[in-house]
């Protein structure tokens, strides 16, 4: 069985895959100090109360944060005898090279996500994924990568207030009963929530301008549905688009002699 890893900024998701479909998937927070043992117990304990044999032969991460993925290869050596993919590393294949400037290094996470948006819904793509940044990724008629936008997340403005103006609490993103708050929290959430719906229809519009041909919008993250609620901002919502994009890219390099 293939154990793919998405490790954001904020957490990380762990999903195994049986060859047909995907058995389960678990969260943990980013931590660089955990260690590989920690992570064994950890996912040993969760894949016994599921009932799933923990039976991994093929590992692929992917990391948004470096310094996490010195454990998370030993995980794989030690526990499960198997060299890891690591997307973003040269011995890493992409099914289609990013085109970019120079010298960039691309969020590995924006990769994985353009490789699944193009096998899921072709190409001419914007993808935008829900992180602790929110992403947004322009996949090209063939599936590359070609650029995109980086805004801060949706939890990292609200903290940002919070943690800048004295007199404003910490609150939690939700779609407010009317833009004109009448109370501090109201205030600040319809801030957060119709700036937001604003900024992606902004940058989509503004994306598609640019673009020469009609393109379709794909969101993931947890919070990507709840801006939908406010206007109708992308064709599609897949909550699994990371992981899909991660057994592509897997299914890629096994076929290529790089797994
Ligand atoms: N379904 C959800 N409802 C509310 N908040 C969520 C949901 N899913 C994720 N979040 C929050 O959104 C932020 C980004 O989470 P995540 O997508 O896991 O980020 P990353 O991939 O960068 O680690 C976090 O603060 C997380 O707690
Ligand atoms: C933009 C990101 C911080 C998003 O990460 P996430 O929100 O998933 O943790 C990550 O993709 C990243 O570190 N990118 C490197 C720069 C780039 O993609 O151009
Ligand atoms: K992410």
């Amino acid at each position: 069985m293939l154990l793919t890893i998405d490790c954001g900024n904020t957490n990380t998701v762990f999903s195994i895959w049986d060859g047909e479909r995907f058995l389960c998937t678990l969260r943990t927070s980013t931590e660089h100090q955990r260690t590989a043992d920690q992570y064994y117990v950890w996912l040993s304990a969760l894949l016994a109360h599921h009932r799933i044999p923990l039976d991994i032969n093929a590992v692929i991460i992917s990391s948004t944060v470096p310094r996490v993925v010195f454990n998370l290869r030993v995980l794989s050596d030690r526990y499960f005898n198997t060299r890891p993919l690591v997307v973003g590393r040269p011995e890493c294949l992409l099914p289609r090279m990013p085109r970019v400037d120079e010298g960039t290094q691309v969020g590995p996470d924006r990769l994985v996500n353009s490789a699944g948006a193009f096998d899921r819904y072709g190409g001419n793509l914007i993808v935008v994924d829900f992180g602790t940044a929110t992403t947004f990724d322009v996949v090209a008629e063939d599936g590359a990568y070609v650029g995109g936008v980086i805004a801060p997340g949706v939890n990292l403005s609200l903290q940002a207030l919070h943690e800048a103006a004295a007199a404003l609490p910490h609150v939690d993103v939700t779609k407010p009963q009317k833009v004109i708050g009448t109370n501090t929290v109201a205030c600040m959430q319809s801030g957060v929530f119709w700036g937001y719906v604003g900024l992606v229809r902004g940058i989509c519009d503004r994306i598609r301008g640019e673009y020469d041909k009609p393109m379709r919008i794909i969101s993931t993250g947890g919070l990507a549905p709840l801006f939908q609620q406010g206007d109708t901002l992308y064709d599609e919502f897949d909550e699994f688009l990371t992981i899909h994009g991660l057994r592509i890219i897997h299914d890629y390099n096994k076929a290529q002699g790089t797994a």
